[in-house]
């Protein structure tokens, strides 16, 4: 038996104006699952969240919440809790204050020790009494976050709620509010432009573009298994190779045969292309396949090289940052993987 999803949508499209914003879109969550939204600008991210919240009715499509059908409840009655950008922290009130706000449902004598332990939770410990124009940015952000985890919803939608913090306190926050839901068994929706928040932080990633969902996965799957051109170039760097299919689940490419996963539903002969990641390709001494350095971008521990082969085709490869190469430099590299992933030739 499977158990009943906490979200499930099916079919779903919306417009703003007669406008497609999302189309005929479909994802299920579990309880306590942590998801994530991906895609560029104006795909329809923040739409779909305004739909699963209440506060855009959707053209068609169902949406049900906990098994029930959800599209007739207005939002304060779909038991959710949402973080958008906008913090909207009330400035006149505290911050015990501010997270008690969404608790006027449970007991007086109840409520101090609700909104105390989640300060805790989030670290906000011996912050209670504060008003928001004390706390620096990342503190009231926290406070947001603790507003509305206080009334301790199922679901937690989050439209880039780290987005005005700086890159070292981004990440933290986005740690310490995915332990936080873990612990708490609150599953969230959380949309995002950064691939890396995306990975670290959801069990399922879903990439979006012009209103349709392309894939709805674990991270892994998505950057190992892209379902389409578009997932495998919009998440992770990968370039293409061309490759044409030969017997026995092989493509031959200019940088020697190459394994798929499983039988390829395109004919022995035909013209295909594969997706080659960074980390597919490693350097190699003696054998490998001889190519030039580009250009080399060092990211710390590793440097990822933009490589020419002989036929004047560029691939990426990271290159552990101690065995960094100049451009210009011939250097010889070899395929690490365990297959590669086909799509059809580019037209
Ligand atoms: N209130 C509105 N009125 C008219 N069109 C809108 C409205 N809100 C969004 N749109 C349009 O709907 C489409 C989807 O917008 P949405 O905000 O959902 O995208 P998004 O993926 O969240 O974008 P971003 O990543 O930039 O926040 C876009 O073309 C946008 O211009």
């Amino acid at each position: 038996m499977t158990a009943t999803p906490l979200l499930a949508i099916d079919g779903l499209s919306c417009s703003h104006a007669g406008q497609p914003a999302v189309r005929g879109l479909g994802l299920t969550l579990q309880p306590g699952e942590l998801g994530c939204l991906l895609g560029p600008s104006g795909c329809g991210k923040t739409t779909l969240l305004r739909a699963i919240a209440g506060f855009h009715a959707p053209d068609a499509g169902t949406l049900s919440l906990r098994g029930k059908d959800a599209r007739a409840l207005p939002p304060e009655k779909r038991g959710l809790g949402f973080v958008f950008q906008d913090l909207a922290l009330f400035p006149h009130l505290t911050v015990a204050d501010n997270v008690a706000f969404g608790l006027h449902g449970l007991a007086r004598d109840l409520r101090r020790g609700r909104v105390l332990e989640t300060l805790s939770l989030i670290g906000l410990d011996g912050l209670a009494d504060r008003y928001p124009h004390e706390l620096s940015g990342g503190q009231q952000q926290r406070v947001a976050l603790a507003r509305s985890l206080a009334p301790r919803p199922d679901l937690l939608l989050l439209d880039e709620p780290f987005s005005s913090l700086d890159a070292d306190l981004r990440g933290r926050l986005r740690d310490d509010l995915r332990a936080v839901l873990k612990r708490l068994g609150i599953a969230a929706l959380l949309v995002t432009h950064d691939q890396e928040e995306a990975f670290v932080f959801a069990d399922t990633v879903g990439v979006m573009q012009a209103g349709v969902l392309l894939q709805w996965a674990p991270g892994f799957e998505l950057y190992h298994r892209p379902a389409t051109p578009f997932v495998a170039s919009f998440v992770g760097d990968g370039r293409f190779l061309e490759a044409r299919v030969l017997e026995g689940n092989r493509v031959a490419t200019s940088l020697g045969e190459l394994p798929v996963a499983a039988a390829l539903p395109y004919a022995v002969g035909s013209a295909v292309r594969v997706l080659l990641r960074p980390d597919d390709l490693m350097p190699s001494d003696d054998e490998g396949i001889e190519c030039e350095v580009r250009a080399v971008a060092f990211r710390g521990a590793e440097s990822l090289h933009t490589l020419v082969l002989a036929d004047g085709t560029a691939l990426t490869a990271l290159f552990p940052s101690h065995q960094q190469r100049e451009p210009g430099q011939r250097v010889r590299v070899k395929p690490d993987l365990a297959h590669v992933v086909v799509f059809p030739a580019a037209d």
